[in-house]
């Protein structure tokens, strides 16, 4: 199996280049549905978040308010630890089971979408490491466009995440989604080709298809053998 790792800065378009792999048949487990996942109503996480934080960060209907929490962790590095501390685990696990279903179900090529695949040290696990980059005056736009906020605020969400520029230099695929999308499509093509490239020996054995002729092969060997020495 091959598992592909995703990432980049806030806002650089990862989304974008997971639907764009989505929609070629490539299955993707997005770090973020789960990060959402883990913290609804009633979960460990979300006990162990409403413990840390009180009620102030909970909605009426007593699911957690994301906009609340966002503002409280992008403004306070030592709250955001707490709530990455808090939440690691719960996360690491989903994204775990998500990669075991997709085994289950025989796909060879899987994407994992993560924003902090660096930051959470995920990246040894994967291969290749796919980064979107964009230039950093796209990015505020983009983002304070997406999501309303000041440009204060866009700063602080970016410099909550290693700088971008350095995770392009861990990279062993870049795509620069700074211009238009046309571009970004002209650039996924090719990216498309190399990730579904035929699978490595190796990546080959750690697919459900290897694993099953690999346990197979052992049990006829070990009949051929059996047969031989009776
Ligand atoms: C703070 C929360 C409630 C804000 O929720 P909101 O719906 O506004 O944003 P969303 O979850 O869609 O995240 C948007 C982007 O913010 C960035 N981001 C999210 N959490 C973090 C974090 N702890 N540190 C740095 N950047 C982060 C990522 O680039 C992510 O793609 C939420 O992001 C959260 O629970 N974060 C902690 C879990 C986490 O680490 N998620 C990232 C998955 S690897
Ligand atoms: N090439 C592009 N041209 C114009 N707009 C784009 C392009 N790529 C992405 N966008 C827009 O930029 C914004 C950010 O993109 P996207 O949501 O894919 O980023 P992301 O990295 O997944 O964000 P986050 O880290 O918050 O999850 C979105 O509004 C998206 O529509």
């Amino acid at each position: 199996m091959r598992i592909v790792g995703l990432t980049g800065g806030i806002a650089s378009g990862k989304s974008t280049i997971s639907d764009l792999f989505r929609s070629s048949g490539v299955p993707i487990v997005d770090a973020d549905i789960v990060a959402r996942d883990v913290v609804r109503k009633g979960t460990g996480g979300w006990k162990r978040v409403v413990k840390a934080f009180g009620n102030e960060i909970l909605l009426e209907n007593g699911e957690i308010d994301r906009a609340r929490l966002g503002q409280i962790i992008f403004s306070d590095p030592s709250k955001r630890q707490l709530l990455n501390r808090l939440l690691a685990p719960y996360i690491s696990l989903g994204i775990f089971w998500g990669v075991v279903k997709l085994w289950l179900k025989g796909c060879e090529v899987i994407v994992l979408d993560i924003p902090l695949l660096f930051e959470a040290k995920m990246e040894r696990w994967t291969k290749p490491i796919i980064v979107v980059w964009v230039d950093p005056e796209t990015q505020i736009q983009r983002l304070t466009t997406r999501d309303g906020c000041s440009e204060e605020q866009a700063r602080n969400r970016i410099n909550a995440q290693n700088a971008l520029d350095w995770k392009k230099t861990k990279a062993d695929i870049v795509i620069d989604n700074s211009g238009s999308m046309e571009e970004t499509r002209e650039q996924f093509k090719k990216v498309l080709m190399e990730v579904t490239r035929p699978l490595s020996w190796r990546e080959l054995c750690l697919s459900r298809k290897g694993v099953t002729w690999i346990l197979v092969s052992g049990v006829v060997a070990g009949l051929l053998v059996n047969k031989h020495i009776s």
